[in-house]
């Protein structure tokens, strides 16, 4: 049986994406992992690490090779340099996203990772982008999608999962973004991938107030009582296991936090902070809800530490994995 294949976009091609993509062909996977990006970017990012990693142009034909990276050529518009933001080469950034949604929808992948983007080279750049869960999205059509955040911490190993109501708006939009539907529509996307892509039978998700206290009865904002505590009791009636609206700030305290399998925070560095805290460099983002398997590195483009070869893969790897397991494999 073939391996299935893996798309890996490269990300910007001035951070530390292109040079992440080396452990790719240091490791054994149980799924053939091409890279999606500029054939020789990709080639000297990857001389800049001390793997020896070979690379080629991905040839479906061939079979993989250990220690070979498979490079499906998306050319860059300009030369990139390391850690220099460059505008010209910000739709070279969503083609290479665009081929790999394009084989993810059409079945020739069977899973997309994605290293970071730099979002505000591709604004400039006269693209609109929030984010790539925001752009997945709008490209396969899914009305609604949640970005998650995942990542092992403490001693013994457990789970922190952190899913955000909102993602990538200002701070000033947020309260009035978080609807009853929103809330819905994520709470049940949450609960059906938590159970059928993560093997959680009955999960458990702990959900955040948006207000200090949970707005303290009311006295510090009323999205709580308004908007959170009706759906939270709409969706328990239907046997969804939710706990909450509890205070952000406690939320992440230890004996909290082990009643629930996952959290959904109202706003970014709500969840966030803390998940990243607990699990920078080892975690993952995944988007729950599209048709098909997107995992992510938990970090950005890391400008600072670009073609220096030292940026850590393990962010990588953990999404490789999860990838995979959630198709089904043991990675
Ligand atoms: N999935 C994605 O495409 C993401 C993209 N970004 C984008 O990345 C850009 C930079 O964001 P920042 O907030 O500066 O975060 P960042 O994660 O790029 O950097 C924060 C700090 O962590 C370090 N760091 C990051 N990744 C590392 C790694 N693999 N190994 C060792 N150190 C690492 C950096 O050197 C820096 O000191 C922004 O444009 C942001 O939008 C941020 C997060 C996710
Ligand atoms: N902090 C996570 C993040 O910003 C990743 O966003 P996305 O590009 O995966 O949508």
């Amino acid at each position: 049986m073939t391996a299935p294949l893996i798309a890996i976009t490269s990300g910007e091609p001035a951070g530390i994406g292109p040079e992440l993509c080396a452990v790719l062909a240091a490791h054994e996977w149980p799924v053939r992992p091409v890279v999606i990006g500029d054939l020789a970017l990709i080639t000297a990012r990857v001389a800049c690490t001390d793997r020896h990693v070979a690379v080629r142009a991905f040839d479906a034909s061939q079979p993989p090779v250990p220690g070979m990276l498979d490079v499906l050529h998306v050319p860059l518009d300009v030369a990139s340099e390391p850690g220099v933001l460059d505008t010209r080469n910000a739709a070279y950034v969503i083609r290479t996203l665009d081929v790999a949604v394009e084989g993810c929808r059409s079945g020739h992948f069977a899973a997309m990772v994605t290293a970071p983007v730099q979002k505000n080279v591709i604004n400039d750049a006269g693209i609109p982008f929030t984010g790539h869960t925001e752009y997945l999205a709008d490209q396969t059509q899914t009305p609604r999608v949640v970005m998650m955040l995942a990542g092992e911490y403490g001693e013994p190993r457990r789970w922190m999962r952190v899913a955000v109501a909102t993602t990538h708006l200002p701070l000033a939009e947020v309260p009035a973004a978080i609807t009853p539907d929103l809330l819905e529509d994520s709470l049940r996307i949450m609960h059906k991938d938590l159970r059928d892509k993560f093997g959680l039978v009955s999960p458990r998700i702990l959900v955040s107030g948006l207000n200090p206290h949970a707005g303290e009865g009311g006295h510090m904002g009323r999205e709580e009582i308004d908007v959170i505590q009706p759906v939270l009791d709409k969706l328990r009636a239907e046997g969804l296991q939710l706990i909450g609206p509890l205070p952000a700030d406690t939320l992440f305290v230890p004996h909290q936090l082990e009643r629930g399998d996952a959290v959904l925070a109202m706003y970014h560095d709500q969840g966030l902070a803390t998940l990243k805290f607990a699990t920078f460099g080892g975690g993952i983002n995944v988007t729950l809800g599209l048709p098909f398997i997107r995992t992510s590195v938990d970090h950005g483009t890391a400008l600072d530490l670009a073609g220096k070869g030292c940026a850590d893969p393990g962010s990588l790897i953990a999404a490789m994995n999860c990838a995979i397991n959630m198709l089904g494999y043991r990675s």
